[in-house]
């Protein structure tokens, strides 16, 4: 039996489709990411999944439990971590826990034991008694996920877990993530906008994109259908440059963007000299030219023709914060 199976599943916000007919499944134990930018559809995903919201056709199954007739055994065996913080700043760390606990009914004995075991395990244990407005955003998200654990659910989503977060602290995050997963056995389904987070963290990753799925498979997998390398180029005359390079018969895919240009293709060492010396024959400047392996970037870049705009993400990223701190 599969975590979860997603048959063409779809939401219509008055009329415009923000998931469209999407199909997926991920087997228990996995860490599968819905990976895409800003708007691609992806929490409504989540929130159709964790019956937050009701599809408007298509069917899903989590644990076995159907999202439409079975929402009550649905919601009892998931852990949720959505964006939008949801701890109360004026309990402590442990308060919080416990209220939670009590709303699943988790008997008193094993809650305490529970509590404790879980803040061990996101190492908060000895920050307990704080208030949580004390804490800083890495260990809020800490809280939160040890809180999504504590009635132990068999699937953990996590919305956009690292949204925010200096490097440092997303990089402890993940690790708390593989931990769940390799010592519990958690199934995790997860969100994110950042493709090294998806490449790190994800055993098989669902590229999304306007909400319809657009590639799907291991990130090395999704990697290697590229080819083998990437140029990335630079240069005032891309256009250009473009017609010069489409013919070559080592092209395997070619992409001409805002302000680059970037070719898939095998042994790239070996046709940097050939372009260079194209380009200047006919009087083409460049002013960057790098080779670099295929990464999840690339992936969607050559799906997509666009690339995951980071700066508007990490704008949006800053007012979320500031919004969490503001609450
Ligand atoms: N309640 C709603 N009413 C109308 N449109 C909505 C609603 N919720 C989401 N949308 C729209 O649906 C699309 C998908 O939104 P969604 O939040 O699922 O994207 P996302 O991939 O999670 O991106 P983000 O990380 O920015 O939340 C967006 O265009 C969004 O504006």
């Amino acid at each position: 039996m599969f975590a979860i199976e997603v048959e063409n599943l779809t939401k219509e916000f008055d009329g415009f489709v923000a998931v469209d007919s999407i199909s997926f499944s991920i087997g228990k134990g996995e860490i599968f990411g819905l990976l895409g930018p800003n708007g691609a559809g992806k929490t409504t995903t989540m929130s159709m999944l964790s019956t937050t919201l009701k599809p408007t056709s298509g069917k899903a199954y989590v644990n076995g439990f159907d999202i439409l007739k079975n929402e009550d055994d649905v919601r009892k065996s998931i852990g949720i971590v959505f964006q939008d913080q949801s701890l109360d700043e004026e309990l402590t760390a442990y308060e919080n826990m416990d209220f939670h606990g009590r709303l699943y009914r988790v008997p008193k004995e094993e809650r305490q034991k529970k509590i404790a075991e879980l803040l061990k395990l996101v190492e908060l244990e000895d920050k307990k008694d704080n208030l949580v407005k004390t804490y800083s955003g890495g260990m809020r998200r800490r809280l939160e996920i040890a809180r999504g654990l504590l009635h132990e659910p068999d699937v953990l989503f996590l919305d956009e877990p690292t949204l925010g977060l200096d490097p440092q602290t997303r990089n402890h995050l993940w690790d708390y993530i593989e931990k769940l997963n390799g010592e519990k056995g958690i199934t995790l389904i997860l969100t994110t906008h950042y493709m090294d987070e998806a490449d790190k963290l994800c055993n098989r990753v669902a590229i999304i994109d306007r909400g319809k799925i657009i590639a799907s498979d291991t990130p090395e997998k999704l990697k290697d259908s590229i080819g083998g390398d990437v140029i990335t180029i630079h240069s005032p005359q891309r256009d250009d440059l473009y017609e010069i390079i489409k013919d070559q018969t080592w092209v395997k895919h070619l992409d001409l963007h805002d302000s680059s240009l970037t070719i898939s293709l095998q042994n790239a060492g070996q046709h940097v000299a050939e372009i260079v010396n194209l380009s200047s024959e006919k009087g083409i400047s460049i002013d960057d030219i790098s080779i670099h392996k295929p990464t999840l970037e690339d992936v969607f870049l050559h799906y997509t023709g666009r690339t995951i705009r980071e700066e508007e993400a990490n704008t949006k990223d800053r007012m979320r914060m500031m919004q969490r701190v503001r609450r």
